[in-house]
């Protein structure tokens, strides 16, 4: 999918691509044997609730006019039989069909996920994460009764129509013969509104995932659209989304409703017809007509419409189910761009040494963010990044960590090509602190040890004392026990820093990543922090993006980026004499203290 937004609609495919199906019906099969016990019962008791016509032939024919008691009390007898064994099963497979039906949507939902986790950064760029979150959660619920229950419906009902086909033609076939006339009818009214049909439920999903993905910006986005009063605004843009999905829900189900009524009239025709042929027949005195056999007729034809509605439903379903499966399977064939290649080695213990070697790299093909980068960091020094905003300094580091590919060049580090290693191993060694410092609902404890899930609780500690988080995580309610909610929004944008900091320390990574670190924490801890940090940073190789240079004066290097290039490097001493563009930044923010 191209960059994508909630109001703009995704491609529609434009034929039904019946390998969906296979792939769809591959998830029933580690559950076969369940299904096809559950089938077999179905099967099984619809056979024998299809004697029942028979049974009451044999009455009226055979056992009313010679009398017979015993034999209509035993056929008064199978029929009961018949009755509960078709509960019975019908139970079991209600029973069944759900598990069944749930398990798959959980294995469905898990292949979603776990690809999810393997996408690119690239990938979560490109669309509203509602439209992501609408495939994982509505459109698997979507399909899963189609999976369980329609199938196991479908093929219990044409089993049904066959055996009840059989029976016709075994009471009379002249009579049949007229009932199967309604079939070609039909047959045409499939054929004239499937495309329309399939089209407008593929419409009807797009429309639902627009409005999952404006449901979802808004409610990350609240607290802007309140500050800037654009509720009203908002509510009118939902209103249009919700409208557009409304009517082509309408549209959708109308193309469904078309059928049932189809099917009914056509049953009544035939019905009338053999109401009044065989009638006529029948007075003509034509062999093999009697009334028990007109009555058992009558009773096979009502059961003859009733699968074909079932049938036609689960077409209806279908072609629902399809255009919810094209999302779910172009989701789980999405791509994984970033991934280890065939030959990737383990990345060995990093010491340090890092080295960008004419690295070019661009978010979308033939806008370079990055223009043939060089330069080299030993082990143990502190790279400082600065430079305007949009320089292209978080593009930088975010490759070093392998989230993006790059164009061309390597990335080297202790002289070994980052694209030549598994992803895993390398990033298990980095120490990443992200601008955006996102906190996971559970406790402090909890999303400290994100950053290393064999943290000891004195190792998490420790690393809180070190970026000065402890003192305010002491002050809440329960400490490093205190829940804290998705994105953090109890805790100040400082304190969030400040845990994600501790975070990205407690993987006692060799090579550290700090993008605006400290950029929401006041003066006054960010001193104490870089006396901390200093202490921590040694040893380990760091980059250091900030816009606040008072943090990144003693590093080793600082590189001043923009427009994707470095355009100056050395010590703040070096860089201070040279007079250039971090001279200017440095004395904009501190000519006045000096
Ligand atoms: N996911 C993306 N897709 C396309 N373009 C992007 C993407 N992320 C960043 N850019 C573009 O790349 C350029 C560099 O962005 P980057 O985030 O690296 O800048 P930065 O120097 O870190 O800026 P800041 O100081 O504001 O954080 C910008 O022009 C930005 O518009």
């Amino acid at each position: 999918m191209a960059r994508n937004k909630y109001d703009v609609d995704e491609v529609l495919e434009d034929k039904f691509d019946v390998n969906q199906l296979k792939r769809l019906l591959a998830y029933l099969i580690p559950y076969r044997k369940r299904f096809v016990s559950v089938g077999f019962m179905m099967l099984s008791a619809s056979a024998f609730t299809m004697l029942i016509p028979q049974f009451f032939q044999k009455v009226m024919d055979v056992c009313i006019p010679n009398k017979d008691m015993k034999g209509i009390a035993f056929y008064s007898f199978l029929t009961l039989l018949a009755a509960f064994y078709s509960a019975f099963s019908l139970r079991y497979k209600i029973k069944y069909t759900n598990q069944i039906g749930q398990q798959i949507i959980h294995d469905m939902r898990y292949d979603i996920f776990e690809h999810l986790q393997e996408l690119p950064f690239s990938y979560y760029d490109d669309r509203p994460h509602g439209k992501i979150q609408v495939r994982v959660v509505n459109y698997v619920n979507s399909i899963s009764d189609l999976l369980s229950n329609g199938i196991l419906n479908t093929i219990t009902d044409l089993c049904n129509l066959v055996f009840i086909i059989v029976f016709m033609l075994i009471l009379n076939v002249r009579l049949t013969l007229v009932c199967l006339c309604g079939l070609p009818i039909l047959a045409i009214v499939i054929v004239v509104i499937k495309k329309k049909q399939r089209t407008a439920w593929q419409v009807q999903s797009n429309k639902q995932s627009n409005l999952n993905a404006y449901i979802a910006e808004s409610i990350n986005g609240i607290r802007v659209t309140q500050s800037f009063v654009r509720e009203d605004v908002n509510s009118g843009i939902f209103n249009n989304l919700s409208g557009s999905y409304r009517k082509s829900w309408m549209r959708a189900v109308m193309f469904n409703f078309t059928m049932g009524p189809s099917i009914d009239i056509i049953s009544i025709i035939t019905t009338a017809a053999i109401y009044v042929l065989g009638v006529s027949w029948m007075i003509n005195g034509e062999t093999g007509i009697t009334v028990g056999v007109l009555v058992a007729f009558t009773a096979y034809i009502g059961r003859f419409w009733a699968p074909i509605n079932t049938l036609a439903g689960f077409y209806n379903s279908l072609l629902t189910a399809i255009s919810y499966l094209e999302r779910i399977f172009e989701t789980i064939d999405e791509p994984v761009v970033v991934k280890d290649r065939e030959d990737a080695v383990e990345m060995p213990p990093i010491h340090g040494d890092v080295a960008f070697d004419h690295v070019t790299f661009s978010y979308e093909p033939g806008v370079p963010i990055l223009k043939d980068v060089s330069f080299h960091a030993n082990q143990g020094q502190s790279f400082a990044v600065v430079g305007p905003t949009g320089a292209g300094k978080t593009t930088l580091v975010n490759l070093l960590s392998r989230f993006y590919n790059v164009d061309s060049g390597r990335i080297l580090i202790d002289g070994i090509d980052i694209a030549g290693v598994t992803i895993r191993s390398l990033r298990k060694q980095m120490g990443v602190m992200m601008q955006d410092s996102f906190i996971f609902s559970g406790t402090i404890m909890d999303n400290i040890r994100y950053g290393n899930f064999s943290a000891t609780d004195e190792e998490v500690i420790r690393a809180a004392k070190t970026v000065c988080a402890h003192d305010f995580i002491m002050e809440m309610e329960n400490g490093y026990q205190t829940q804290v909610n998705e994105r953090g929004s109890r805790l100040s944008a400082g304190q969030r820093q400040l845990i994600s900091f501790a975070r990205a320390l407690l993987a006692d990574p060799k090579i550290l990543i700090l993008d605006e670190a400290t950029s929401s924490i006041d003066t006054e801890t960010e001193i104490i922090l870089q006396k901390g940090l200093n202490e921590l940073l040694k040893g380990r190789t760091s980059f250091i993006i900030a816009h606040r240079l008072s943090t990144i004066k003693n590093s080793s290097c600082i590189m001043y980026v923009d427009k994707g290039t470095i355009l100056e490097k050395g010590t703040h001493d070096e860089l201070m004499a040279q007079k250039g563009e971090y001279y200017k930044l440095y004395m904009s923010q501190y000519a006045s203290l000096m």
